[in-house]
């Protein structure tokens, strides 16, 4: 279905859901909890930030309109268990809750790469939720929606994403205020190409901190390369 068809609105003459989806691959989960699993990725367009370090501005726009449950069937015939449903930011298009449910009632281990600027208090339950907070050089810090900390469970994640010493300090005070390793597991990464990620090691190391270190292994696979 093409985009006039279907309007801004996503729902087509039909009554069909739909999303604008920017691309579907299979790959090796480079990042956070399920890392290394055969995992199946549906990069949804659109993003309402502007992270000065974002690897994927091709998907601010652009992509096709998408039927949730063809999506869904396309997901299903990669026959892998793992999802990762992501961005551009996934939670500014309102029907991905509901391709998130239908990917978990599919049987699918579902996670959702998030900003942590929108709101996560309808994510189905069953959804591991990996969510960003962001840090003074993204420049997008000021969109850290801090009443999501309180939606988190056990099995979500949050990320901070380290682009010098100025972040590290924000994210060490992050985790020690909110008591963040509390609440579900807390990963550290460098920005990729900025930070050497030894030198965030050493950092964490020296502090103590009970936060994981990150890093995308997928780049460490395939580069910078969309699709991966
Ligand atoms: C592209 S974003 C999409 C999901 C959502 N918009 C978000 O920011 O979480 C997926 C993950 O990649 C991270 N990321 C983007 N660019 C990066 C970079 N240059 N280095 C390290 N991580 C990066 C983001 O911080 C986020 O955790
Ligand atoms: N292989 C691979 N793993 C990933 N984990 C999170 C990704 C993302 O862009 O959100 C991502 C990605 O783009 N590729
Ligand atoms: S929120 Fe995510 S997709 Fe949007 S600009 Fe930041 S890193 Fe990129
Ligand atoms: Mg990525």
């Amino acid at each position: 279905m093409n985009e006039q068809a279907t309007g801004t609105t996503g729902v087509s003459a039909s009554g069909a859901e739909r999303l604008r989806v920017c691309e579907i691959f299979h790959s090796i989960q480079g990042e956070a909890d399920a890392v290394g699993w055969p995992t199946v990725f549906v990069r949804l367009t659109g993003c309402p930030l502007r992270c000065v370090w974002c690897d994927t501005e091709y998907s601010f726009q652009g992509g096709e309109w998408r039927d949730i449950d063809d999506l869904v069937a396309d997901v299903g015939a990669f026959d892998t268990r793992h999802v990762c449903v992501t961005g551009g930011e996934p939670l500014a298009q309102k029907r991905c809750l509901l391709l998130l449910q239908r990917l978990c009632e599919a049987g699918h281990e579902v996670s959702l790469e998030t900003s942590g600027a929108l709101d996560v208090s309808g994510v189905d339950p069953r959804v591991r939720k990996v969510m960003d907070l962001k840090a003074p050089g993204s420049g997008e810090a000021a969109r850290n929606l801090w009443s999501n900390l309180d939606h988190l469970q056990a099995h979500d994640q949050i990320k901070i994403v380290i682009a010098d010493r100025e972040d590290y300090e924000w994210a060490r005070a992050a985790v020690r205020e909110h008591a963040l390793e509390q609440r579900c597991m807390v990963l550290f990464s460098p920005v990729h190409g900025k930070l050497a990620p030894r030198q965030l090691a050493e950092w964490i190391l020296e502090d103590r901190l009970p936060v994981r270190l990150q890093m995308q292994m997928h780049k460490q696979l395939w580069g910078d390369a969309p699709g991966h």
